[in-house]
């Protein structure tokens, strides 16, 4: 609002008029009573009207001025779009008065004032229906009366991946019975079959002033309401999406969806409306954080949540592949391409997830040699076998992991800049725990349900105490690490809940205030632990780096540290 001191009278002459409207920028100037109230406006065009009826600088406005005019109280707000546009439709001029709540005119907004509160408005609106659009968990579109789409809604993408925005509806789901949407006589939902799928559709006509504009369809895959109905509504969430989601892991090899990260702190849930935000795209994803964060478990859950679902996940962990084989790992060769080479030649990871995803896992430790050639294979979107005279197009969307600080690899000069910048177009960070201990309940019971299952036991919980321990527990392992206390406690446990000595931390943390010599170092420590680790596991680093709650590439850094010692 521009605030507006002056006013006139209906007594007022016309040169006072003139006067004001010479030192403002005003269209019009609030006419008040003799108890300062507003009565009306004298507008620019009542001045030239007056004027031009031959009326002089002496004579009084009061014939003149604008008595029926629309004004605003200061503390008026527009309660939606509607009334906003309906006041901009109906203002009559320029400038609307605004007076305090006695009635006083305090100052004018303009037409420039109200559109651009108009577009905070709808701003806000359509980042409020994208966010819907994006997690809702049924296929939506919107389309014009015509049928031509202007929305899609991620999970509609789900059943039918090539719905795309611009396209005629009936050109990608045949059998659905636009005409009787958008006439209104749809008594949905009803179920449909469309290209060999059981569908349930509800669809409503999109109505404005009187005239259909477009419709509005819901979609929804009957196979999965059907299956939800057998399960026990008192289970675990994530065990009935996980259970609904069998035979699409089945096909991909993945195990995870979303609904299979445990976790309602505001980090968490952050986590995962960014997972289905980028699984929207097919830009290349880097997922950092510490070891056992869920980084795989998140690349799972995105890929699963993307239009490649239903296409090969296949998961290259680049610490464990030895550099000499790498390449032919991941780009394949031909036949006779070197000794040792199978004779018809053997495709390369890219190739396999050809159409779906490929997930990098601990990217930092690929070789410089290797991360040249997937820099092209990134910019030019094709391979070529070791061996091979051809290149091929592949459409593979990368999914990259590391818990190692890429920014320090390349100032180091272990990791290429202009691949780290390929890799992070879309950057998701997963929280390590003792940043979310208020998930540790959360994800305790889904553990403890999870391995009691296993074991066949019936433990329901954990004592009070334990509690307390855990969310002070720092969690150098993250989840990982909690995730096989639980395992191993289960086992340890004799009873139906959980006791501080069935917990292996507690009792070695316990050891170690008691019987360790003052000032033994850390690296004695971390060195006797590994020792027992490899002892247990008769040598197996993989197990071992579990038991510990590190990743392998971690168990080899540490083994090499102790080297040294
Ligand atoms: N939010 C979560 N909900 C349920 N389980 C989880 C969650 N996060 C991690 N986990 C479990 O913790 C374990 C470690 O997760 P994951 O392998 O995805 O971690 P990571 O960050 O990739 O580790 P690394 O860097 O060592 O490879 C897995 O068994 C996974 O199922």
């Amino acid at each position: 609002m521009v605030p507006v001191k002056v006013s006139l009278s209906p007594d007022s002459t016309v040169k006072n008029a003139l006067v004001i409207f010479r030192k403002t920028r005003l269209t019009g100037i609030p006419v008040v009573n003799k108890d300062g109230l507003l009565i009306g406006i004298f507008t620019r065009f009542n001045l030239y009207d007056c004027l031009l009826q031959g009326a002089n600088l002496d004579t009084s406005i009061e014939d003149y001025y604008l008595r029926d005019v629309i004004y605003f109280r200061e503390n008026k707000t527009f309660n939606n779009l509607t009334e906003l546009i309906l006041w901009l439709r109906n203002v009559r001029i320029g400038q609307t008065p605004v007076v305090d709540l006695s009635g006083r005119p305090s100052g004018v907004i303009n037409q420039a004032y109200a559109v651009n509160h108009l577009l905070d408005h709808i701003e806000i609106l359509y980042e409020e229906l994208s966010n819907i659009f994006q997690q809702v968990p049924c296929g939506i579109v919107a389309t014009d009366e015509l049928g031509t789409i202007n929305l899609v809604s991620v999970f509609l993408n789900r059943i039918f991946p090539d719905v795309k925005v611009g396209g005629h509806i009936n050109d990608f789901i045949p059998n659905l019975p636009f005409e009787k949407i958008i006439n209104g006589v749809w008594a949905g939902p009803q179920r449909i079959n469309c290209l060999s799928k059981d569908l349930i559709v509800n669809g409503l006509p999109i109505i404005h002033t009187g005239k259909t504009k477009g419709a509005i369809l819901i979609i929804q895959d009957a196979a999965e309401i059907d299956s939800a109905k057998y399960y026990n509504q008192n289970e675990l969430v994530p065990q009935v999406k996980m259970e609904r989601y069998d035979e699409l892991f089945k096909l991909n090899g993945t195990k995870y969806t979303i609904e299979s990260i445990i976790g309602k702190s505001t980090v968490m849930a952050d986590i995962k409306r960014r997972a289905l935000q980028v699984a929207t795209s097919s830009s290349t994803v880097l997922i950092s954080g510490e070891s056992g964060t869920g980084k795989e478990l998140l690349a799972q859950a995105i890929h699963n949540a993307s239009n490649r679902a239903k296409r090969s996940f296949i998961k290259v962990n680049c610490a464990a592949i030895p550099a000499d084989i790498a390449e032919a790992e991941l780009f394949g060769y031909e036949g006779g391409a070197f000794t040792g080479a199978l004779r018809h030649g053997k495709p390369g990871k890219f190739e396999l997830a050809d159409g779906g995803t490929i997930f990098l896992d601990e990217i930092g430790d690929m070789p410089l040699s290797l991360q040249s050639k997937l820099l092209r294979v990134i910019q030019e979107k094709e391979v070529e076998r070791i061996g091979g005279i051809k290149t091929k197009k592949v459409d593979v969307r990368i999914l990259a992991a590391t818990n190692r600080n890429l920014n320090n690899l390349v100032k180091e000069g272990k990791f290429r800049n202009d691949l780290y910048y390929r890799l992070k177009v879309l950057v998701i960070t997963a929280p390590p725990l003792r940043e979310h201990t208020e998930d540790i309940p959360l994800l305790l019971d889904y553990f403890i349900s999870k391995f009691s299952k296993e074991s066949g036991k019936k433990i329901k919980g954990v004592a009070e105490d334990v509690m307390k321990f855990l969310m002070n527990h720092r969690w150098p392992g993250n989840i990982r690490e909690l995730e096989n206390m639980v395992e191993r406690a289960v086992i340890y446990c004799n009873n139906n809940i959980i006791e501080l000595n069935d917990l292996e931390i507690y009792t070695k943390e316990r050891k170690n205030k008691h019987e360790l010599p003052h000032g033994l170092a850390l690296s004695e420590v971390t060195k006797d632990a590994i020792m027992k680790a490899l002892e247990i596991t008769g040598g197996n680093k993989s197990r071992a780096a579990k038991i510990l709650g590190i990743s392998r590439a971690a168990l080899y850094d540490k083994l090499k540290e102790i080297k040294n010692l």
